[in-house]
């Protein structure tokens, strides 16, 4: 408040008028044109510059470029691809469809230094922590303020200093609003009509910026959340789906945040609305407050003054002390929210098993049972808040009204108290009366006290919110310390269940001490037991096979067969590094020279092209000089060679899962394979639902082209394929040995295909010896 040490009279006439209605303590007379000019002037200009200042920093940070539709070469592609979402140069860009072009959205993920920095922000949360407004709660919104604002020259700093400068806006219009009120209604009743019919033009005149002012500050909150949360969710992105895979590990490994899809959906968005709503709902109030109590410090006097502010103290800590903890309500809420939409996912992920096992019934009393949960909760928080609401507004709306209107009176009943109000009544008013001056102070001190009561009344609500923003602080901290840990390979250690046998070793995930050596050409067990590491699942932190020591080459080809169950597919994951290796050593090809196709190939969003080239982009495939005739070509090899005609070309877009017969989904995988034609490639049961015939016409052609194949299959057919077996047994064991020769091979898969043909006249002997039986005890 410098500008008060100077006396506004000497200073510039625009900004006399923006300081007149802050500072002044004369009873202007009539108005002054030059002012009002200058003011409306003062509020446009701030206003247009604001303005600008959006225009032209902040559309920049979204790096759109709005580019013409070019054909791609190779391909019959329209859609302009550029660099596609592979990390180039620390960003890449994106080429979104916006109207009948394309956009190029340039994203810059962040990087691993970052979240290296950041790690130590995020410490994971101790059970048992209370959620609400407390030390826990500032400590972990300053741990996601320094994600959504990662620097002071970002888009969001630029937000947040054009929000606070309309705040500021408002506030001085407030004031102006007060004045003028208070001049209409004495110019009324003075029955000065000249002056009256002035003021309620000056009143439209303010209307415009006012208004103006009051949309502005919705769209910058507005914009201020979505940014938090573009930048949240990015973040979460980066962390979530990486090479750490910490999006498998988060659901397959971890129990600390079950349905992540809940908290990054829905749990970001809440927690940023909050977050950006908070900082007008309280940082407006607070000005107000400082403001207005100047004001009416100035009218009603000092004791006036800490009357009020006796008042809000009390208020406070009152209110603080019945507030119920809407933060854990919140928290919770969000988790059966979570929870519902879990099983809805569920219904649609598995609606054709469901609907052929005639489900319905069971899966619609799993839905109700978890909506009844959610609905239940809310309902008990609509119940809390009927004797809370009517606490607060009896305490904010009525209390702080007649403790407003008491100290209204002051100036009038006890004057040598009352401040400007006081002195005026002791000299006996202006030129308009006593009893007129008195309308007109009463009239701008009730406006400013409303403004002052409306502006603490939304600080104590703000106290509510803020005990809501605490819940989804917590679940997205909770979210971000899970991530983080995950991402740098941090488990929760597994307690060993007190019923797991004493004799038998228990491997925890506090507990790693594998090591995976990348590079070797081939695969190379050394003493690696593979263990299921979750502790939720039954057999988490047991040995599913003792030790496996293996060693494949370069044109060695493994078949891994066993009994249901045994961890033939766990192999696979502990290669791929979905499962942390506990003990032993394994020494594994690069990523990209192993690929792997499961049982169930997962079918992509996007065109008929996407489904083979998958997990690359359109992008990569021109990069890499691939064209669509070569996919024809590999569809060719597995007999699909007729889908692209028969679903209208490569560019074509459907929900592929529900396009293609099981066998056809399989023949993808495997053309994916051919694809992306690796050194190794581990095929996990990936031919089960194809025909034998097509089948061994891929096996066959893999071969040729150079893949060396582990495969995990209980099919004897396939041994001629393969030069080693890995017997997996029940008990934890594993046998390796060689299948032998291309003509020994073919002997023993001769005599299998013997032993099949005698095993199915088993059950016709068996009827036949039924029958015999029947006849001998008739006859007997
Ligand atoms: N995340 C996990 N944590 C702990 N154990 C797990 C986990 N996931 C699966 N398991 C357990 O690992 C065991 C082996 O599973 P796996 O899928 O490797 O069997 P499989 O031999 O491939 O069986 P199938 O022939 O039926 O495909 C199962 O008993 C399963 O309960």
């Amino acid at each position: 408040m410098v500008v008060f040490s100077k006396p506004v009279d000497r200073l510039p006439v625009p900004l006399q008028a923006v300081l007149e209605p802050i500072t002044s303590n004369a009873q202007r007379q009539p108005y002054s044109k030059t002012k009002v000019i200058a003011s409306a002037a003062t509020i446009s200009l701030a206003a247009y510059i604001a303005n600008y200042i959006y225009q032209k920093r902040l559309e920049n940070f979204d790096s759109q470029i709005i580019s013409p539709i070019t054909p791609l070469s190779g391909t019959s592609s329209k859609n302009d691809v550029f660099e596609g979402p592979t990390p180039r140069n620390n960003k890449y860009t994106l080429t979104v469809p916006y109207k009948n072009r394309t956009a190029k959205v340039t994203v810059r993920p962040t990087s691993t230094e970052t979240f290296k920095k950041h790690k130590k922000f995020f410490p994971p949360s101790t059970s048992g922590q209370r959620v609400g407004v407390n030390k826990v709660f500032f400590k972990q919104l300053s741990a996601i303020l320094k994600v959504i604002i990662p620097k002071i020259r970002s888009k969001e700093v630029i937000i947040l200093v054009l929000h606070s400068i309309f705040l500021v806006l408002r506030t001085w219009l407030s004031i102006v609003v007060a004045r003028l009120d208070g001049r209409i209604v004495r110019d009324l009743v003075a029955a000065n009509g000249k002056e009256f019919l002035k003021g309620i033009m000056y009143w439209f005149a303010i209307a415009i910026p006012a208004t103006y002012t009051n949309s502005m500050i919705r769209f910058l909150q507005s914009k201020l959340s979505i940014a938090f949360r573009t930048r949240l969710t990015r973040y979460v992105h980066d962390l979530y789906l990486n090479k750490e895979n910490a999006y498998y590990k988060a659901i397959n490994l971890d129990n600390r945040i079950g349905g992540a899809d809940q908290f990054i959906t829905t749990d970001i968005a809440r927690f940023c609305d909050g977050l950006a709503s908070l900082y007008s709902n309280l940082g407006k109030p607070l000005l107000d407050t400082i403001i207005f109590n100047y004001q009416l410090t100035k009218s009603i006097g000092l004791a006036g003054m800490m009357g009020l502010f006796g008042n809000y103290l009390l208020t406070a800590w009152i209110l603080r002390k019945a507030t119920p903890a809407f933060g854990k309500l919140a928290a919770h809420e969000a988790k059966l929210e979570g929870d519902f939409r879990a099983a809805h996912t569920r219904l649609i992920t598995n609606a054709e098993e469901i609907a052929f096992y005639n489900g319905a019934d069971l899966e619609l009393s799993i839905l109700d049972r978890t909506y009844t949960k959610l609905i239940k909760h809310i309902n008990s928080i609509f119940k809390i808040r009927i004797a809370y609401n009517m606490f607060e507004d009896f305490l904010i709306k009525y209390c702080w009204s007649a403790i407003g209107l008491l100290m209204c009176s002051v100036p009038v009943f006890f004057p040598s108290w009352g401040g400007r109000g006081g002195r005026q009544e002791l000299d006996g008013g202006t030129v308009y009366g006593k009893e007129r001056d008195r309308t007109k102070a009463f009239i701008t001190n009730k406006r400013l006290m409303l403004t002052l009561a409306d502006a603490g009344g939304r600080m104590m609500y703000s106290y509510k919110e803020l005990a809501e923003l605490a819940g989804y602080t917590s679940r997205v901290y909770n979210l971000l310390a899970v991530l983080h840990s995950l991402y740098a390979g941090e488990y929760v250690p597994t307690p060993r269940p007190s019923d797991f046998p004493d004799e038998q070793e228990f491997y925890s995930l506090g507990d790693i001490r594998g090591e995976v050596l990348y590079g070797y050409d081939g695969l190379k067990f050394e003493s690696v037991p593979i263990v299921g590491p979750n502790a939720g699942n039954e057999r988490g932190g047991e040995e599913l096979i003792k030790s496996m020591n293996i060693t494949i080459r370069p044109g060695e080809h493994l078949l891994i067969t066993g009994p249901n169950g045994v961890g033939k597919t766990s192999v696979a994951r502990v290669i791929s590094r979905l499962w942390p290796l506990f003990r032993g050593r394994l020494s594994r090809p690069e990523d990209r020279d192993i690929f792997y196709v499961p049982q169930r190939p997962y079918l992509s969003i996007g065109t008929l092209r996407d489904q083979i080239i998958y997990p690359h982009s359109l992008a990569d495939m021109i990069r890499s000089g691939r064209t669509d005739k070569e996919l024809l070509d590999i569809l060719h090899v597995v007999k699909l060679s007729t889908i692209p005609d028969r679903e209208g070309g490569w560019e074509t877009q459907k929900e592929w899962k529900d396009v293609f017969s099981g066998g056809e989904k399989q023949r993808i995988g495997i053309a994916r394979l051919f694809y992306h034609h690796p050194k190794f490639a581990i095929l996990d049961e990936c031919t089960s639902a194809v025909s034998s015939e097509v089948e061994g016409l891929m096996y066959q052609h893999a071969k040729d082209i150079g893949i060396t194949l582990v495969t995990i299959s209980h099919r004897p057919s396939l041994f001629k394929y393969h030069t080693h077996l890995l017997r997996i047994g029940d008990e934890g064991t594993c046998e390796s040995s060689t299948i032998g020769t291309e003509q020994e091979r073919m002997t023993l898969d001769k005599e299998v295909a013997t032993l099949e043909a005698k095993l199915k006249d088993v059950d016709s002997w068996k009827a036949r010896i039924a029958e015999i039986n029947m006849e001998l005890q008739l006859n007997i």
